[in-house]
Order: structure tokens, then C-alpha cells, then sequence
């Protein structure tokens, strides 16, 4: 079976940033076939070498003429950090017109405030995916912003559905999935370090640790997707009385492992939050 998708726009699309989630999205994007890699243009601060770097691997188009690419975009999509979104967005005003698609990944910071920077009432849909983008298995939410018409908010949730799962969300619950999924994988990561850390300082060697480890995290991962059990009891079907599965979860359990996932998790929302409100 193909792995391409039709092209979803025949115009520009511009990246506004080209860092690590830039990478992921292209590499996704490209993958699928979404659109031509001719017609995207990247650009960033003054990373020349990483430009080129990003040209030399998908064939993209890059310039650190940002307002060049602002303007010639169909979509334009916002990938800085929070903390410079607001330089780099005052530099855009007055080059935006409301005819052009706004899709912001960055963290925290709400479409009211890229729609004043920006100086322009225009659709603007803010977004939070993950890294897996790169696979084709982000878990993206996305929310639109008045201005967005129906057939952009449907080209947006196609591009975002050809590099994984999209849901649409009220603006306010972009903070908790940033929180949760956005910065996730990095979560599933720290434990896989810790799996295989574990395993190879048992005695395993390394690499056979690594797999062992993955195909366990892969394996759970589809348990959970194929049977629609509950986790708690997969969990207690691994564990039996008195056996090493509960000697384990007991050793977690004392390092209150869930507490901390839950207190990770309530921490990454709420510092969301406050990027929003401190860099504006
Ligand atoms: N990494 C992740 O897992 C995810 C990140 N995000 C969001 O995506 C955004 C980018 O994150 P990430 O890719 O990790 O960050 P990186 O630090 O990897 O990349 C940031 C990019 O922004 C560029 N940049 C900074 N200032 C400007 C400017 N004034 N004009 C143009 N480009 C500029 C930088 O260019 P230069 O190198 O030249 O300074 C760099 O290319 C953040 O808002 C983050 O919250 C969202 C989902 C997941
Ligand atoms: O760490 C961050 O702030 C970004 C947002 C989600 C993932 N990375």
C-alpha cells in the first residue's frame, strides 16, 4: 500500500523557524507527499549552515530573507520558541495579509496574541504537535482562530493528519496538551533511558537492552491501541501475586512514579501557561 497522499495545496508553504519540530513536520510532510519540496521555504535567525543542512536533506528552499518568505507564503508556519516570538513577529507586520493561512506550533502562546503582533486580523490556527511527526505519529491538537474559514481549518487538519492523529480543542486545552503530548515523547524517552540503563547494568548487553526495550514499549503500546483495555488492568495482568512484575511496581510505587508522572505532566501545562503570559 502507498504511503503518499495527494498534495494538499498547490501554494507556498513557509516555515517561520527551523529547528527540531521543523525538521519532524518536513521530514513527515515529505514523506507523505504532501506537497513538493520545492514549494516550501524555511528560514530562521541567522543559522545559515543550518539551512543549508535542511536543503541538502529534503531538497527544501531556505533564506534568512524572512520577510521575503512571510509574504510569498500561502501558509506561513510560526516555529520559534515563545521567548522570541514577539521580536520576530513585530518584524512581520504590515507583510501579512488576511488572505494568508497563520499555523503556530509555538508553546503557550495564544492566537489573540499572534493575530496583535502580527498587526493583521487574520486565520490563525495554533497547533501542538510532537516530535513524532517525523514518523507519521504525532498526536496533534489544533484550534482555529475566528477568522479561519472551514476549508483552511480542513487543510490544516489534513496536513497534520498525514503526519499522525489531530483533534480539534477548544484554545485553552492547547496548554494541557502541550503539557501531555507535545512534550511527551520526552517523557517515554527518560524511561526508556532508564529501562535500558537498568537492563544493561544487570548484566545485558547494551544494544540487546535497547531492543528488548523497545519492543516492549512498542508491544504495550499496541495492547493498549488493539484490546481498548484499560491500563490498570493490562498492568494487572502482568502481575502476579507475590512475582516480580509486583516486587517492581512496589519499588516504583515508593518512589511515588505516579505522582510524579501526574505532577510532570501538571507542571509542563501550567509552564505553558506562563510563556504565554511572560513573553507577551
Ligand atoms: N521540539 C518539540 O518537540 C516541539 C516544539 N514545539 C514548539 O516549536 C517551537 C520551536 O521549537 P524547536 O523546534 O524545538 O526550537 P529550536 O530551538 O530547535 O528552533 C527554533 C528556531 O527558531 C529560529 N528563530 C529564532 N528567532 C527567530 C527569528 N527572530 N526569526 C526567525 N527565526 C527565528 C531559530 O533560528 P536560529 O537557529 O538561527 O537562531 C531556530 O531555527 C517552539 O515554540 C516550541 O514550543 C511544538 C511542539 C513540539
Ligand atoms: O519543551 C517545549 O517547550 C516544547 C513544547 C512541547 C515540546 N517541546
Amino acid at each position: 500500500m502507498s504511503n503518499q497522499t495527494a498534495s494538499i495545496t498547490t501554494g507556498q508553504i513557509g516555515f517561520l523557524g527551523a529547528g527540531s519540530i521543523v525538521e519532524a513536520m518536513l521530514s513527515g510532510i515529505l514523506k507523505k507527499g504532501l506537497t513538493a519540496a520545492d514549494r516550501i521555504f524555511v528560514t530562521n535567525r541567522n543559522n545559515s549552515e543550518r539551512l543549508e543542512q535542511l536543503t541538502d536533506a529534503y531538497g527544501v528552499n531556505a533564506t534568512t530573507d524572512k520577510l521575503a518568505v512571510a509574504r510569498a507564503s500561502d501558509i506561513l508556519i510560526l516555529a520559534i520558541k515563545p521567548k522570541d516570538a514577539g521580536e520576530a513577529l513585530l518584524e512581520l507586520r504590515g507583510t501579512i495579509s488576511p488572505n494568508q493561512l497563520i499555523i503556530s506550533v509555538i508553546a503557550g502562546v495564544p492566537t489573540s496574541l499572534i493575530g496583535e503582533w502580527l498587526g493583521v486580523d487574520c486565520p490563525i490556527i495554533r497547533t501542538m504537535p510532537n516530535t513524532s511527526s517525523a514518523v507519521g505519529l504525532s498526536a496533534t491538537g489544533l484550534s482555529a482562530n475566528a477568522f479561519v474559514r472551514p476549508e483552511q481549518l480542513a487543510l490544516a487538519t489534513r496536513l497534520f493528519e498525514a503526519i499522525g492523529t489531530v483533534h480539534e480543542v477548544a484554545e485553552e486545552e492547547l496548554d494541557i496538551i502541550t503539557g501531555l503530548s507535545g512534550s511527551g515523547p520526552a517523557y517515554i524517552y527518560y524511561l526508556v533511558e532508564a529501562m535500558m540503563g537498568a537492563g544493561a547494568t544487570a548484566g545485558l548487553d547494551r544494544e540487546m537492552a535497547r531492543q528488548l526495550t523497545l519492543q516492549t514499549v512498542i508491544g504495550a503500546a499496541h495492547m493498549l491501541l488493539e484490546t481498548r483495555a484499560e491500563p490498570a488492568l493490562l498492568r494487572r495482568q502482568v502481575t502476579s501475586p507475590g512475582g516480580t512484575t509486583q516486587a517492581g511496581l512496589e519499588v516504583l510505587e515508593s518512589y511515588r512514579f505516579q505522582e510524579a508522572v501526574t505532577a510532570a505532566i501538571l507542571r509542563a501545562t501550567e509552564r505553558a501557561r506562563e510563556m504565554g503570559a511572560q513573553y507577551r
